[in-house]
């Protein structure tokens, strides 16, 4: 039970707590008992009763029973503090308070006022809506193609590269808008990410958020970042393995897939790497279905709100995609040719980006990060793209989406990416002064760095078993 301070007068005041006693809350999600304790600049909130409720899903458990401070401001309003008022329950202890005067965190918030008032936060519109337009043009172009030549196999085959040219640039679109870099009001956004994300590209906005906010909140965190838990598809660093051959793991583990069968697939994933990420995009369609149907949260603690307006857009991506498909193809063999082959593409040219974006960069465990302040965790796990000559850095800009800026983006989410260039060398340089490991890198050694990681943990794989 934590202790009321007792003031000056004599009264009771709020409750203080030590930030020990508030880490017991990471246990809540298995003891359902224990109060959900997490911070916000140095005052203690209970969000039990608002875990189910929470608009943001699931992301909110990573912080349970941590200093939630940065995480939180780098995701909401401001006018959110209403509501967080109404979960207040104390402070914390004066001597376990976080003081403003540390380095890198006090400089990176005072950067963040800094970047306000320079305008860095807010989109230029023409840039997002040539964009869309620009993608839109790429769309015509493909349905285009399929219409003159849908009779050929070249054509068919050019048009569904085409195509899945126009699902990568839409999601990093719809990326971009879902973080809330477009329009103030997160209802516009929403809404325009219905038609981006859902309609133009066909993943679901929520199931895109609860996934990809739940990276951005624990980014490379073994056993919280969904992006990283890909074993035995692609295993990430050495923790993945150590799961699967405790004798207590592996004997659950063995139920889903034979143990013969896992070890091939840890030995040969430098082999199966891009026909893995060639599957991506199918996998990730499927897991946006299923996350709006009924029951598609039905095991998370905290459920997003799902609107009729997110199931209907998502409906007419496969009308419109299955009409064009069924009218402007001759026969069933270049039809399923052209599903597959847009589908293939475009999961290599968006997982091609998303590897770059932070594998092979360092990988934590719970116990590390929890010590682990939250910008810094986010710049040593992200990798930025450059170019060797600066000129063509525009080309990696548009392939990637503006995501060769990781880290900068993991440190201001909302920031539109077209500010990204000028604030670059500020962070850069920040990083310098705190010895704060700032990595970029080619495109091309990048992604030797991912091989070499995969190869490292195959390595380890076969030597250790
Ligand atoms: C008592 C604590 C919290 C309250 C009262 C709260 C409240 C809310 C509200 C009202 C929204 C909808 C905001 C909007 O888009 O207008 C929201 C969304 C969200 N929250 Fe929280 N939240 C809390 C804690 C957290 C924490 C700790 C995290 C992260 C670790 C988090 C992550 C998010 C995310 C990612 C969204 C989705 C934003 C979007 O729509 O893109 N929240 N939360």
């Amino acid at each position: 039970m934590a202790p009321h301070e007792v003031l000056e007068n004599g009264i009771e005041g709020p409750k203080v707590f030590w930030r020990e006693e508030i880490l017991k809350s990471r246990n809540a999600k298995h003891q359902g008992d224990l109060p959900c304790y997490l911070i916000i600049d140095n005052k203690v909130y209970d969000v039990k009763d608002f875990l189910p409720d929470h608009p943001g899903g699931s992301v909110i458990l990573t912080r349970l029973g941590l200093d939630a401070t940065d995480a939180f401001n780098n995701f909401h309003p401001s006018s959110t503090n209403d509501l967080l008022a109404n979960f207040y329950v104390g402070d914390v202890v004066s001597e376990d308070m976080h003081s403003t005067k540390e380095g890198f965190t006090k400089e990176i918030r005072e950067i963040k006022e800094l970047f306000k008032k320079l305008k860095y936060f807010e989109s230029s519109k023409s840039y997002y809506f040539s964009k869309l337009f620009g993608n839109l043009g790429i769309c015509a172009f493909s349905v285009g193609v399929l219409y003159i030549f849908g009779n050929s196999i070249l054509g068919v085959l050019i048009s569904a590269a085409l195509m899945a040219l126009f699902w990568q640039q839409c999601g990093w679109l719809a990326h971009d808008i879902l973080h809330h870099q477009l329009f103030d009001n997160r209802n516009y956004n929403n809404l325009m990410g219905c038609f981006v994300g859902s309609v133009c590209q066909g993943f679901d906005p929520c199931w895109w958020k609860d996934k990809h906010n739940t990276h951005h909140a624990a980014p490379n965190v073994h056993g919280q970042d969904p992006d990283i838990n890909t074993h035995p598809i692609l295993s990430w660093s050495e923790h993945a393995l150590t799961d699967l051959f405790d004798p207590k793991f592996s004997k659950e583990n063995a139920k889903i897939l034979p143990h013969w069968l896992v070890h091939l697939m840890v030995n040969y994933q430098t082999l199966s790497y891009f026909p893995i990420l060639s599957g991506a995009r199918i996998s990730w369609c499927i897991q946006s279905i299923l996350f709006i149907l009924p029951n598609g949260q039905a095991n998370q603690p905290s459920r997003m709100p799902i609107s009729n307006i997110q199931r209907i857009s998502l409906v007419l991506h496969y009308i419109w995609f299955g009409s064009i498909t069924f009218f402007f193809i001759d026969n069933w063999f270049l039809r399923f040719t052209f599903i597959i082959a847009a589908q293939a593409i475009c999961g290599l040219l968006l997982a091609l980006v998303f590897s770059l974006n932070h594998n092979g960069m360092k990988i934590l465990t719970e116990e590390e990060s929890l010590k682990m302040d939250f910008f810094v965790e986010q710049v040593i796990t992200g990798r930025d793209v450059i170019t060797s000559n600066p000129a063509n850095q525009w080309i990696v800009d548009w392939f990637c989406g503006g995501l060769d800026y990781q880290i900068e983006h993991h440190i201001f989410p909302t920031i539109p990416r077209h500010h990204f260039h000028k604030i670059q060398p500020i962070i850069q340089s920040l990083c310098e002064k705190y010895k704060i490991p700032y990595h970029k890198t080619t495109f091309f050694e990048g992604t030797k760095e991912v091989f070499a990681t995969l190869g490292t943990v195959s390595h380890v794989a076969s030597k250790k078993y």
